[in-house]
C-alpha cells in the first residue's frame, strides 16, 4: 500500500485499517486522519506520537491500561486482537510452560499494583526470557521513567504495525 493510497482513503477506511496501531484506540487513527495528508510512513508515525504525547499523564496511562497483559489472560482465552495475537507468536509467548507463564503472571500483577497500569513491550523486538529479565527490571524503575519508557514501546510497536499496513520494511528499528 503506498502513502497516495493512504490519503485517499476515506474516514471509514483509514480507521478500519490503522484503527488499532495503538492497541484498542481507534480514536487515535480518528484523530491523525485529520491531518493527512503524510508524506511518508515516517509522517504518518509522527502524527500517531504528536497525539500520544500531548495528552495529559491519565490520558498516556489511559492508553498503556487498553494493552493486554503479555501472556495473560486474554491470551488464554483467545480474545486478543489480531495484531496482540500476532506480536505474541512472534516473542514465543504462545507456548510458554505452566512455570514460565506462572512467573510472568506474578510479575505483570506486581507491575501493575506498582504503576498502575499494565507493563508494555514491543514482543515482536523479544522474546520470551528477554520479556521477563525486562519485566523485572523495569520493575524497579521509578514511575516517571517508567511511564515514558513504557509511551515509548507503545511508538514501537505502532510503528511495527503501520510498518506492516503499508507493506514496508520494519526490520529498521
Ligand atoms: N502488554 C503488552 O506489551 N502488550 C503488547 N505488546 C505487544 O507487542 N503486543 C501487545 O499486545
Amino acid at each position: 500500500m503506498d502513502m497516495e493510497k493512504v490519503n485517499s482513503m476515506d474516514f471509514r477506511e483509514f480507521v478500519d485499517v490503522f484503527g488499532n496501531v495503538i492497541e484498542r484506540c481507534p480514536l487515535i487513527a480518528a484523530a491523525v486522519w485529520s491531518q493527512r495528508p503524510f508524506s511518508d510512513l515516517e509522517d504518518l508515525e509522527q502524527h500517531f506520537s504528536a497525539f500520544i504525547d500531548a495528552l495529559p499523564q491519565a490520558g498516556q496511562e489511559g492508553i498503556l491500561r487498553c494493552y493486554p497483559d503479555l501472556a495473560g489472560r486474554e491470551l488464554q482465552r483467545g480474545t486478543l486482537s489480531a495484531e496482540s495475537q500476532r506480536e505474541h507468536s512472534a516473542a514465543g509467548l504462545t507456548s510458554l510452560r505452566a512455570e514460565e507463564r506462572l512467573r510472568l503472571a506474578e510479575l505483570n500483577a506486581q507491575y501493575r499494583a506498582r504503576f498502575g497500569f499494565p507493563f508494555v513491550l514491543a514482543a515482536r523486538l523479544s522474546d520470551r526470557e528477554a520479556v521477563a529479565r525486562e519485566l523485572a527490571r523495569r520493575l524497579r524503575c521509578p514511575p516517571a521513567l517508567e511511564l515514558r519508557t513504557a509511551l515509548g514501546e507503545v511508538k514501537k510497536i505502532g510503528r511495527l504495525r503501520l510498518a506492516d499496513r503499508l507493506g514496508a520494511d520494519s526490520a529498521r528499528m
